[in-house]
């Protein structure tokens, strides 16, 4: 059976900086195994809703939920790749910030958390999809920009 994970991918704008250097990605590092670095998201629940996970697991890992993010219409990404021999499917929805200096709570699961710009956090993200998936977030957000 394929895993399924939700998440967002998160980002806050830092107005006195010049495009496209005011878009900063959340990246959380696990405290557990290859300690990687990913966006928030987990598994989803038996009868959850996928965007309830998001929201949950979101709320869990950074301690952010509805009243501080306003999650951006038409981008949703899905990975799949394989964990431990298993299927897995991640679907990211797109999420800004809206005030760029709340502070992110981590949870046991996360030991330290970045905001990077698009080169920084393409570096930590380390696996080609997520990369690609920060990249397209950059593009979409410089075409709505223009
Ligand atoms: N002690 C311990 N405990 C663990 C471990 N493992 C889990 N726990 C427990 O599970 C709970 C988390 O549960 P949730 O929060 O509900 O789920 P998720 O958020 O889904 O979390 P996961 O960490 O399970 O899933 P991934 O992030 O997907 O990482 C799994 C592997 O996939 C690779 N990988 C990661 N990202 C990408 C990508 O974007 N692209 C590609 N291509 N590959 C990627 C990478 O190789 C990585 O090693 C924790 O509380 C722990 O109790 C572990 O190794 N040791």
């Amino acid at each position: 059976m394929t895993l399924r994970a939700c998440g967002f991918i998160i980002f806050r704008r830092l107005t006195q900086r010049p495009f496209p250097d005011h878009v900063e990605y959340l990246l959380l590092q696990t405290s557990y195994g290859e300690h990687h670095w990913t966006p928030p998201k987990g598994h989803v629940d038996p009868g959850e809703d996928d965007l309830t996970t998001a929201w949950r697991e979101t709320q869990e890992e950074a301690g952010l939920g509805e009243e501080h993010l306003h999650v951006v219409d038409g981008f949703l990404q899905k990975l799949h790749y394989q964990v431990r021999g298993k299927d897995k499917e991640v679907f990211y929805w797109l999420a800004e910030l809206r005030d760029p200096s709340i502070k992110v709570k981590l949870s046991d699961e996360h030991q330290d958390y970045r905001w990077a710009k698009l080169e920084e956090a393409c570096r930590l993200a380390k696996y080609p999809d997520l990369q690609d998936t920060l990249k397209n977030v950059q593009q979409f957000l410089e075409k709505a920009e223009k």
